[in-house]
């Protein structure tokens, strides 16, 4: 469970400042698929960032999986952080000397995981992602496609509740975006908690709640077509 309360952050630069998110107040259940959408400088990494405990709020609370994270330190935040949540980017961020099997592994060698047990998971997550095969290629012998499942796979590999995926598709094709959507599809009915920051909106609609900021605000906040759609289905079945 997420719990924001009115969380601000102002970003300071000389004597000039910006505020990036005013007094954002939000609940994300365990197991939603959230997608978050606005446009560019409105606030949607500033906000990733925070849920995903890699920033601090300038003020407000934020609580996550029941504990306050202002309260904890550095080293319990980065233990609840890794424990607890996969990140996955626009730009894979995978290390370019190691193969897929390899960096599927590298979370796990620093959860302390021994070797054996790290193998066996890792096979596991590539072959969740469809990439069995490919599990000894470095990452500039795979597709872009291929380089996000890798990615995801790793996200995936110390079995977080949550994984949170800031403009995943943003450097592929609309194919091959649409495949990692299905993915997230598939998490999502795995019960994982996904959360999506997405400029494009035919993307955002495939979650089953959108957020809109704008200028730091949640401008929106509203079940999708696809949720609507099913519950007008629930109806006419009932009737
Ligand atoms: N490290 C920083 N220092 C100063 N200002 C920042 C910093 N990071 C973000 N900002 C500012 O905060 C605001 C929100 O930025 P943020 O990156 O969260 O927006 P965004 O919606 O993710 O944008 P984009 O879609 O372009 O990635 C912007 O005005 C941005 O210029």
């Amino acid at each position: 469970m997420i719990e924001l309360e009115k969380i601000s952050k102002t970003y300071r630069m000389g004597s000039s400042e910006v505020l990036a998110l005013k007094e954002v107040s939000l609940l994300i259940g365990s197991g939603e698929f959230v997608s978050i959408i606005g446009p560019s400088g409105s606030g949607k990494t500033t906000l990733m960032n925070i849920i995903g405990c890699l920033d601090t709020p300038t003020s407000g609370h934020y609580r996550l999986g029941g504990e306050a994270v202002e309260t904890l330190s550095v080293n319990r935040t980065a233990a609840l952080r890794n424990a607890t949540i996969g990140f996955v980017f626009q730009s894979f961020n995978l290390l370019p000397k190691l193969n897929a099997l390899e960096n599927v592994e590298l979370p796990l060698v620093y959860a302390g995981l021994r070797k054996k047990e790290r193998r066996h998971r890792a096979t596991e997550m590539l072959e969740r992602v469809g990439l069995l095969d490919r599990a000894r290629h470095r990452p500039n012998e795979l597709s872009g496609g291929q380089r996000q499942r890798v990615a995801i796979a790793r996200a995936l590999s110390v079995h977080p509740g949550m994984v949170l995926a800031d403009e995943p598709t943003g450097a592929l094709d609309s194919v091959t975006g649409e495949e990692i959507m299905g993915l997230f599809e598939e998490l999502h009915r795995d019960g994982v908690t996904i959360i999506l920051v997405t400029h494009e909106k035919n993307l955002a609609l495939r979650a089953r709640r959108m957020l809109s900021l704008h200028d730091g605000d949640v401008v929106e906040d509203s079940a999708t077509a696809f949720v609507q759609e099913q519950e007008q289905e629930q109806e006419r079945d009932r009737s």
